[in-house]
């Protein structure tokens, strides 16, 4: 070692100026509270902020105004959008114009409530537009196309909930300084907007009236009034689920790693002498795999499954079915493609066949898990039967359930004519079209991907109203095996099943090789933790199908090897990533 390497250093990552280390941070994992006092002022603040509608006509001095702004201007927002605008008035005759704004509302909205219920509207007290002598106008600016600003793709108003995070950040600071703040939207937001110009594509969240309060009310003054009532906390807690009317749970009988496991493993990585997530998206796969397993993974078995379709009958393969038996040989043989890239990737090789054409069983394949019912071509009739799928999916749990012993559990598939069912069953799972589906195979021209797509167009429009009628994502899952087939990706599903409950990590392949990861994640959610992209292939589905399992794959090399090549591949550098973290130097403490 080093002089360097002996010298006593704290890591000052994750965060800049976080001088914490990942060993600060377990051993105290409360070590960023502050403090007994400043917990009890939170709490009281919290408790005492109240929407005032009654205030004094005295000056807010300008540093306290500078406060409530400071702290609006500090709230969190949406991918730090920082979407607010705060406009200030303290002009009378635009508070008058507000306030009418106001009372006109007001009686617009009574008009809507019964009798009773309109007059004690009309009695209350509703706010204080003209004595507070300062309002503030919270804005949101819109204008920034949601799709970029991060967090907004998906929710799209999380700018405005920004803005009335601010709001609340400015109503405690008010609070605390003796402030009076109330918060007024009793307007039809495009008269509030044009009172102050907006431009479009600008929106108020409405008027704060800021002053002295010329009442201090000690609960919520709609509450006093007798307009409504506090509900108790326990009735708007709800744990775990929604309490009324929620689907069951799937039974799930297996669990990803615990949270104590997760973060085990991200503390061992932040504890190595190399900046945070320096091997990238294999830094994430190695935290994946280190979060599973108890002992150190070392090696791995490639369970290479092959079987025949009916399918390839159809020409939607430039070759002919034989080959798939050729290939199968030479995997037993230890020469195939795929059997050499587990070789040199110092894995263990378990060949399974699953319905290779013929009478025979391959000889020498370590495993036979021959479907047993005759087998349909997908356009006119089911590839396999229920009970096959069910027979398949128990082989292959055993077969996964033995590999697993040796670490990785690494997805390999032969099977000329599999990728067309591979696209038919992404379309199944993902609702991608059959058009955007169909990829080049082992090498299609443009005769055969037409005769694919539309045999996969075919295939779904027979299997389509059975599929959306199961009664779970697991009976789907089957149901579609049932269908759409392949026999060995019903295998490989189970292997992934049978990994799994052993605790292994599961490296899939390419579009073939990945589905039974998806498949199985339908069977059983947990699944998804233990699965790791090796690759993403030339196949167009395959996007989609690792899309839907949230995965981002290790090696973009557009691949059309099949044959758990591609994952060999990635395991091999998986391997190696494991081997650096157990060899590379520590910081110290
Ligand atoms: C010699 C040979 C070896 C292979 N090894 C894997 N595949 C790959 O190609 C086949 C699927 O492509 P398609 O749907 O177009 O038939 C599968 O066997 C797959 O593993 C091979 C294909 C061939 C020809
Ligand atoms: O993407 C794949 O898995 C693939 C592509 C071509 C041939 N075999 C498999």
């Amino acid at each position: 070692m080093t002089e360097g390497a002996e010298q006593s250093w704290a890591r000052p990552v994750p965060v800049i100026g976080d001088a914490t280390s990942a060993r600060t941070r377990r051993e105290d994992p409360a070590g960023w509270a502050m403090g007994a006092p400043v917990v009890e002022a939170l709490e009281a603040v919290v408790g005492a902020r109240r929407d005032i509608r009654r205030f004094r006509p005295d000056p807010v001095p300008d540093e306290l105004l500078e406060a409530v702004l400071a702290a609006g201007h500090r709230a969190p927002s949406v991918g730090h959008s920082q979407p607010w605008r705060f406009i200030v008035v303290s002009d009378q005759s635009t508070r008058d114009r507000a306030a009418h704004l106001a009372d006109a509302a007001r009686l617009a909205q009574a008009d809507h409530l019964t009798e009773d219920r309109a007059a004690r509207l009309l009695d209350l007290k509703l706010e204080g537009l003209r004595e507070a002598p300062l309002g503030i106008v919270v804005a949101c600016d819109r204008r920034t196309p949601a799709m970029g600003v991060l967090g907004r793709a998906t929710f799209p108003d999380a700018d405005l909930w920004s803005c009335a995070t601010a709001i609340e950040n400015m109503w405690l600071t008010a609070r605390a300084h003796g402030l009076g703040m109330g918060w007024v939207t009793l307007f039809d937001p495009a008269d509030l907007a044009d009172l102050f110009g907006l431009p479009e594509g600008v929106v108020t969240l409405g008027w704060l009236c800021l002053g002295w309060p010329d009442e201090r009310p000690p609960e919520p003054g709609l509450q006093r009034a007798g307009w409504s009532t506090k509900t108790p906390l326990a009735d708007v807690v709800l744990r775990e689920r929604w309490s009324e009317g929620a689907p069951e749970q799937p039974i799930s009988h297996l669990r990803g790693p615990d949270e104590h496991l997760l973060v085990a493993a991200t503390d061992d990585a932040d504890e190595l002498l190399a900046p945070p997530d320096s091997l990238g998206v294999l830094d994430r796969v190695l935290n994946r795999v280190a979060a599973l397993g108890e002992r150190d993974i070392d090696g791995g078995t490639l369970v290479l499954v092959a079987a025949d379709h009916p399918v390839a009958e159809l020409g939607v393969s430039p070759y002919a079915v034989s080959v798939t038996r050729e290939v199968t040989e030479a995997a037993v043989a230890g020469t195939s493609m795929g059997a050499v890239a587990a070789q040199t990737a110092g894995l263990g090789l378990l060949v399974v066949d699953a319905g290779v054409d013929g009478d025979e069983a391959v000889v020498g394949a370590a495993v036979g898990a021959r479907p047993s019912d005759p087998r349909g071509d997908l356009e006119s009739a089911d590839a396999l039967t229920v009970s096959d799928v069910d027979a398949l999916l128990a082989a292959g749990r055993d077969v996964g359930r033995r590999a697993a012993q040796s670490g990785l559990v690494v997805l390999g598939e032969i099977g000329v004519g599999n990728t067309t069912v591979a696209a038919a069953l992404a379309c199944a799972l993902t609702g991608l079209d059959p058009a955007e589906a169909v990829g080049l195979g082992a090498g299609a021209d443009a005769a055969i991907l037409e005769r694919k797509r539309d045999v996969v167009a075919a295939a779904l429009l027979r299997c389509g109203p059975a599929l959306a009628g199961s009664e779970s994502p697991a009976d789907q899952a089957r149901q579609a095996l049932a269908g759409l087939g392949g026999p060995e990706i019903a295998v490989l599903t189970g292997v992934v099943l049978g990994a799994v409950e052993a605790g292994a990590p599961v490296v899939l392949d390419g579009l073939a090789g990945s589905l039974p990861g998806l498949l199985a994640a339908r069977i059983e959610p947990a699944v998804q933790a233990h699965l790791v992209a090796g690759q993403r292939s030339r196949e167009r589905a395959h996007a989609a199908v690792l899309r839907a399992l949230g995965l981002e794959p290790l090696l973009t090399l557009r691949l059309r090897a099949g044959e758990g090549v591609g994952a060999c591949l990635a395991a091999s550098m998986i391997l190696q990533g494991l081997r650096m973290r157990r060899l590379a130097a520590r910081t110290v403490e």
